[in-house]
Order: structure tokens, then sequence, then C-alpha cells
């Protein structure tokens, strides 16, 4: 191990990762300028691009268009029913066939070399990549993270699912197991049972905890009424998969579920065991610990971009953080000015103030800031409004029996909002609007001015304000 960066070296930055926070770090700083190689031991374009966020959403979007139509009078009379061959090559064409021939020529057109293979970090400034060492001047490590999977007797031996089968499956299942009643746990139960699987959604909890509680209530609504049958507060505690390929699930209740396939969605931990991070000081698998530079704590030359971090475990939070890093490691290495300041165009503020997300069930989940619940435990002197969007002409209009909520958290000391939650059918639109009210700490009094367009779902924004109550009066 070294214990300073080399003299001389191959690149100003490495990038480990090319995922869609990988390649906005280097997109970033190569044009400040600087040499940047890129590493990739699997496909460009990373999680989000071929197992994650885009063939998952391409998996839900058909079920929620057909959903929609059935839900205004005039729209199917009989019960509509997708093709699922047809939705999974839509599918397959959104993860781009699992090839990244586009992703590498975009970065050939962007001056980024790309090594293939698996990095690991060697000494400070130093990788490499099957037997062969790369120096630089700074490192940024974007590898993401990875599912885990609970410690349960049997269940590594019945061959689960992980997200990875699940957003890359060829045909559908008739019976699916899903353990987990989070994010990726409620999509993609949506999404199987719409395609025709017959699913079991288990959850050791309520669905959607993290968020405010009639998001979780309105999820397992609706999840039982497109036929997934919820059980909530149970766990499981035996798997079992027979000669037949037949799973069969013990719960902690004594019920005992079977299925073709057993999808475990419980979390994610950081890619970071087979990375060389002890040669730096470093714990294999634990979160990369970060300031808001995302420099690594403790070293001037070490980055921590997107999931690894363990800030915020999206797409678009951590493509935030590599425009910031990007910039910053290249205004380091060139000696220009650097912006720290909150807000500073070098810092990645917003992942402690706004971090907006959609959850794409049906209804949707759109949530950005803190819950009243975290508002508390931050300490603020909180006042929760909440609205029934089924109350809102625009959302009537949009569908029959239009069925929603929203609430914000208001932080009393300084009139500003904290927290919004949409839950509704096509909600996701509305978020922006909420994260920009956060970022720039519009006050209420303000928003009054903000006046949204008749008849809009866009109108529970007024009815908000009118639970508020007007400032003043
Ligand atoms: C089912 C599912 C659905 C999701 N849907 C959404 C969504 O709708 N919206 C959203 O914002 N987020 C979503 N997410 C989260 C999103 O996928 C992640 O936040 C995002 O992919 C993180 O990007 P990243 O670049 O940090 O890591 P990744 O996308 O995981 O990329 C890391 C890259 O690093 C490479 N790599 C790892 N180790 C090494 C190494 N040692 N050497 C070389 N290369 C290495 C990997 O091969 C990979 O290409 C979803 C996640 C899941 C599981
Ligand atoms: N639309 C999106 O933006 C989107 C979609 C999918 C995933 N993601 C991201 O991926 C991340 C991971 O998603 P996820 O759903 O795996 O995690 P999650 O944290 O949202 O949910 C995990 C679920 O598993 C349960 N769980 C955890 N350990 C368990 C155990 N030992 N036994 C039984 N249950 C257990 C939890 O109670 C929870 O219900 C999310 O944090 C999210 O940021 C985003």
């Amino acid at each position: 191990m070294t214990d300073q960066i080399p003299a001389t070296h191959d690149y100003d930055l490495i990038v480990i990762g090319a995922g869609p926070v990988g390649e906005n770090v280097a997109d970033y700083a190569v044009k400040r300028g600087i040499r940047v190689a890129i590493v990739e031991a699997e496909l460009v374009g990373g999680e989000c691009s071929y197992w994650a966020c885009m063939p998952s959403k391409a998996l839900l979007r058909s079920g929620q268009a057909l959903r929609a139509l059935e839900r205004v009078t005039g729209g199917p009379s009989t019960a509509g029913s997708l093709s699922a061959q047809a939705v999974l090559q839509r599918r397959n064409a959104f993860a781009s066939d699992w090839k990244d021939d586009g992703q590498v020529a975009w970065l050939d057109s962007a001056g980024i070399d790309l090594l293939r293979g698996h990095a690991r970090l060697t000494g400070v400034g130093s990788i490499e990549i099957d037997g062969r060492r790369y120096t630089a001047r700074a490192i940024a490590v974007a590898t993401g993270s990875i599912p885990v999977l609970p410690d349960v007797p049997g269940l590594a031996d019945a061959e689960p699912w992980n997200t990875r089968d699940a957003t890359s499956a060829a045909s559908v299942p008739p019976r699916l197991l899903v353990v987990g009643g989070g994010v990726a746990g409620t999509e993609l139960a949506t999404a199987w049972a719409s395609l025709g699987s017959e699913v079991t959604l288990v959850a050791r909890g309520a669905l959607l905890e993290k968020e405010e509680p009639f998001a979780g209530e309105l999820v397992a609504a609706s999840l039982r009424q497109i036929g997934v049958d919820v059980r909530l507060g149970v766990n499981l505690t035996r798997v079992d998969r027979d000669g037949a390929g037949v799973v069969s699930a013990v719960l902690s209740d004594g019920t005992v579920v079977t299925s073709d396939e057993i999808l475990v969605t419980t979390g994610r931990q950081p890619n970071t065991l087979d990375l060389g991070v002890e040669t730096v000081g470093l714990t294999p698998g634990e979160w990369l610990p970060v300031d808001d530079t995302l420099l690594v704590s403790g070293t001037d030359w070490l980055y921590a971009v997107g999931d690894v971090n363990g800030r915020a475990l999206l797409t678009h939070q951590g493509k935030y953080q590599a425009r910031a890093a990007g910039e910053v490691i290249a205004a380091r290495l060139t000696g220009a000015v650097v912006h720290d300041e909150p807000w500073g165009e070098h810092v990645a503020t917003a992942d402690a103030a706004a971090v907006p997300h959609v959850i794409f069930t049906d209804p949707e989940v759109a949530r950005v800031g803190l819950t009243e619940a975290t508002a508390r435990a931050g300490g603020f002197d909180v006042r929760v409004v909440e609205y029934d969007l089924g109350w809102v002409a625009g959302a009537k209009l949009h569908a029959d029996g239009y069925s929603g909520r929203a609430a914000f958290v208001i932080d009393e000391s300084r009139k500003v909002i904290v927290g919004a939650t949409f839950v509704g059918q096509d909600v996701a639109e509305l978020l922006h609007s909420a994260t920009i009210a956060i970022v720039g700490e519009v006050t209420l009094d303000r928003l009054w001015h903000a006046v949204p367009s008749y008849p809009t779902i866009s109108e529970v924004w007024l009815r908000l304000l009118e639970t508020y109550g007007r400032p003043g009066l």
C-alpha cells in the first residue's frame, strides 16, 4: 500500500462504476478539462438502466394505463387485459436488450476512457483491474448497492429472485411470493399482478413504513383490489423448493404460502465488499461516509457518490451528487475556487433537506422532504395538514371514484413546508412543485399567490393552504 498520491499518474480522475452516477461524475469532470477514466465490471449504464428503474417502470406502465382507462366512464366496458409478452418485449427495449453499446458510444464521444473489468483499490490514488495497476490524482467510487438476503432457513437454497431477476424475467410466473413491503416489493407486486401472476405480498410490518401512514394503507387497499394477497405483520420462518420447483414458505403466523417463484425485496447494502477499501483504512461492507462535497471522511483524494454512500438510494439524487462531485473534483485538481457553502455549486445540500421520490404503485406515492415522524424526530416545530384528493375537482375529472390523500409538513417557526406527500393516481408530476417550494424555502403567505389551474389535481395545493389557514387571519 502507498500512503500518498503517486508523483506520476495515468489519469487525473478514475471513476469506479459506470452506473448513472459514475457516468455523471465522469461527464461533469471531463467537461472541466481533466483526464478521466471510468471502470465498469458489467454493463455501462448500471443497475438503473438494466435491472432497476427502467425495466421496472416499463413493467408497471401498461397496467397503470389500462386501469386509468377503466376508471373513466366510457372506458372499456369489460375488464381489459394486457398482453404480457408484448409488455415484456417493451420492457426489453427499455433495458436496451441488456446491451450497452449506446452508452459506450456516449462515453467515447464525451472523451472518457472506458476500462472494462472489476476494480479494487490498492492504496492512495491507485487501483488494480485484473492484475493491471492504474493511478490517478483522485478516485470516485460509484459502485452502487446490492440486495440484502435475510438469513431465513432454506431461503438461499430455494434460489429466490432478487430485483434483477424480477425486472428481467422472460415469462410470468403463475404464482409469485414477494417478501418485503418497501418500495421495490410494492412496485414489483403491482407489476407482476398486472401481468397475470397470482401474487402474495408478505411484510413484517405495514407497507411503506418510511412514508406517511396513509400511503401504505392506500397502496395495500389497491393491491388487494388488483388481486394481491397482502399479508401484513408476518415474516418468513422457513422456505423449501421441492423437486418440481414449487416453493413452500412457512410464515410466522403458521400459514404456508406455495408459489412458483419467491422474490426477496428486503433492502440494499453497499457494494463495498470486494473493492479493496481495507487498503485505505475503510471497512468492507459498510456505506462510505462522505461530507457534502462527497469526499470520503479522512481523505483528500477519495470520493463516494450515489448509492454507495447511503445518503439516498435514488438515481436522480445520485446524479445530483455526481454533478457536485464531478465539478468539485475538477475544481480541486485545477486549483479553481471551491464553493462548498450550503447550497453552493459543489455540495449536495438537498440530500439533507429535499430528497424527492416517487413510488410507482397504483396509486402512486410521491414524497419530498420529511414525513411528520421524521420532522418530529428532527426537532422541528411541526404542524401537519392533510386533504383528501378525492374532493378536488380536477381529480374527480381525472378518474371516477378518485382515491388519494395529500399532506404538508410545515415548520411552524419559519412557516415553510419541510415535507410534502401526495398519494393518488398520476400524482408523480405534482411532486416537483413541492421540491421547488422546499428548496426555495417559499413561505406559506407567498404560496397563496401561486395559483393552481382549474380544474387540475394541483388544486390540492390551495386546499392544503386553506386547511392550514391563511397566516395572519
Ligand atoms: C427494482 C428497483 C427499482 C428502482 N427504481 C428506481 C426508480 O424508479 N427511480 C430511482 O430514482 N431509483 C430507482 N432505483 C434505485 C436506483 O436503481 C439506484 O439508486 C441507482 O441505480 C444507483 O446508481 P449508482 O450509479 O450509484 O449505482 P448502480 O446503478 O448500481 O451502478 C453501479 C455500477 O458499478 C459497477 N461496479 C460495481 N463494483 C464495481 C467494481 N469493483 N469495478 C467496476 N465496476 C463496478 C456495477 O457493475 C454498476 O454498473 C431502483 C432500484 C431497484 C432495485
Ligand atoms: N421508485 C423508486 O424510486 C424505487 C423503486 C425501487 C427501489 N428503489 C430504491 O431501492 C431501495 C431498496 O428498495 P427495497 O424495497 O429493497 O428497500 P426498502 O427499505 O424500501 O424496503 C425493505 C422492506 O423489507 C423489509 N425488511 C427488511 N429486512 C427484512 C427482513 N430481515 N425480513 C423481512 N422483511 C425485511 C422492511 O421492513 C421493508 O418493508 C429503496 O430504498 C429505494 O430507494 C427506488
